[in-house]
């Protein structure tokens, strides 16, 4: 299946670079070529150094490596060509106009590559999203939790779980069909629950598993938290080593939540700055502490820091857990009600937070890594799995045989949507609008 357009893009990043990559795909890849190479396109999967041309005016545009892949070996399944031209943004751009004026020949929208190798049947829908992941990975626990989800470690669960309600649907028609003799029908219905009833436990043991994934695609929250000027803004820039936050004697300074996403040894953590705590007379302060106090109350964990001079209440956060740090400790001992005492000034201590922080995050992020449930859409797709087998289990057990095959068959449509086998289009603009041009 391929659509009429040929697309094209830069595919690697912007501004100034060494070589850049255009990608083209679609029927006209090999006219296109022969138009900019003037000569016969270069043999598929054979790296070509070749002179490029304007096709209208003849003018050389670069010298190019021509990387040629022939339909269907090819990442999108079609004719696809990719052209390693120099970085300057004025080749590149001269490149891109040369393509434009070819018939048949339009830039690719954001997604357009990876949207043709789905709908090409080049991978599916939860590998387009473990893709999506894996460009925007930023600690090694994210990258290789991507990167199995690109090679399928979902899908083949999932292609595991349809092929056995598969079975049990057949059962529990053949059952049907036989309701005249007794044993026969009996057997497969009974047969076929076994399956489902045991589908059904896998997935909820996946389910079970899948907050922790979510939380690493996203990142484990500690937010930071006290009273004005108790030297919350001056930690986060010690966090972040640069000065991402306003630091200042005045109590009252930060307003919004200010946000940092750190590699703790491999591990997502944000860091969120927030407003002091305290009873406040001025109305944009007053929302500035409203969301510090939503902020802390959706966290993995809250710094409550408190510095020597101040008497402060703790506040208490709901479940999230606190660690009390005091903080300004070369002006200080610490007081014994602290877990931790940090200067940001010196640094001291500072080792140690990140430490403790770290031990938390790992804690609640552990064994997220062999978790195939990444994502809210598989969790709510596979929910409705599991509620359509306990209602055919249901139905079964008071032999409504009937209703008990048409719940498995709702549940094989809701685990076709994880991995695109079916009614998939309105999901599709969603997942392919995270990409950008070229991907
Ligand atoms: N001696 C010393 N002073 C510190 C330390 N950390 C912060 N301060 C000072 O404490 C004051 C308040 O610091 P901020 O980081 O602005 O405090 P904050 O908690 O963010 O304050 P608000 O945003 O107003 O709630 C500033 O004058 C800082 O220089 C420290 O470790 N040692
Ligand atoms: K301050
Ligand atoms: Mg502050």
């Amino acid at each position: 299946m391929t659509s009429g357009d040929t697309i094209f893009a830069v595919a690697s990043g912007f501004g100034r670079a060494g070589i850049a990559v255009i990608r083209i795909s679609g029927p006209g890849t090999e006219a296109a070529l022969h138009a900019l190479v003037r000569g016969p396109a270069p043999p598929p999967r054979r790296a070509s150094l070749r002179r490029l041309h304007h096709p209208v005016t003849g003018e050389v545009l670069d010298q190019a490596l021509v990387l040629r892949m022939a339909a269907p070996g090819s990442f999108t399944g079609e004719d696809q060509a990719e052209l390693h031209i120099h970085g300057g943004l004025a080749v590149r751009s001269a490149v891109l106009r040369a393509l434009s004026s070819l018939p048949g020949l339009r830039a690719a929208e954001p997604g357009e590559f990876t949207r043709r190798a789905f709908l090409n049947g080049r991978m599916d829908l939860s590998a387009v999203e473990g893709l999506a992941d894996l460009i925007d990975a930023e600690t090694e626990a994210q990258r290789r939790q991507a990167l199995r989800q690109l090679e399928g470690a979902l899908a083949n669960k999932v292609d595991d779980w349809r092929d056995r309600l598969a079975d049990a649907l057949a059962l529990a028609e053949a059952g049907l069909d036989f309701t005249d003799e007794a044993d026969v029908s009996h057997a497969a219905s009974s047969e076929a629950a076994a399956i489902f009833h045991a589908v059904r436990l896998e997935i909820e043991d996946e389910l079970a598993r899948s907050s922790r994934a979510e939380r690493l695609r996203e990142g484990f929250v500690a937010v930071i938290a006290g009273p004005p000027n108790a030297g919350k803004s001056t930690l986060l820039n010690a966090l972040a080593r640069r000065e991402v936050a306003i630091v200042s004697p005045h109590p009252g300074t930060t307003r919004d939540a200010i946000e940092v996403r750190c590699d703790l040894d491999g591990l997502p953590v944000t860091f969120v700055d927030t407003a002091g705590l305290r009873e406040a007379a001025d109305p944009v302060e007053g929302e500035g502490i409203a969301r510090a106090r939503r902020h802390a109350r959706g966290a993995d964990l809250v710094l409550w820091l408190v510095a020597p001079d101040a008497v402060a209440d703790g506040e208490s956060f709901g479940p999230v857990p606190v660690l009390n740090v005091a903080t300004k400790s070369d002006l200080a001992d610490r007081p014994p009600s602290a877990d931790l005492a940090v200067s940001a000034r010196t640094g001291d201590g500072i080792g140690r937070l990140v430490e403790a922080v770290r031990e938390r995050a790992e804690a609640v992020l552990a064994g997220a890594g062999d978790a195939v449930v990444t994502r809210e859409r598989h969790r709510k797709a596979l929910e409705e799995v599991v509620s359509a087998l306990s209602r055919a289990e249901a139905a079964q057990a008071v032999g409504h045989e009937e209703l008990a095959a048409e719940d498995l068959r709702l549940a094989l449509r809701a685990l076709g949507r994880v991995t695109g086998r079916v009614d998939v289009e309105e999901i599709l603009d969603r997942i392919f609008g995270q990409f950008c041009i070229g991907k």
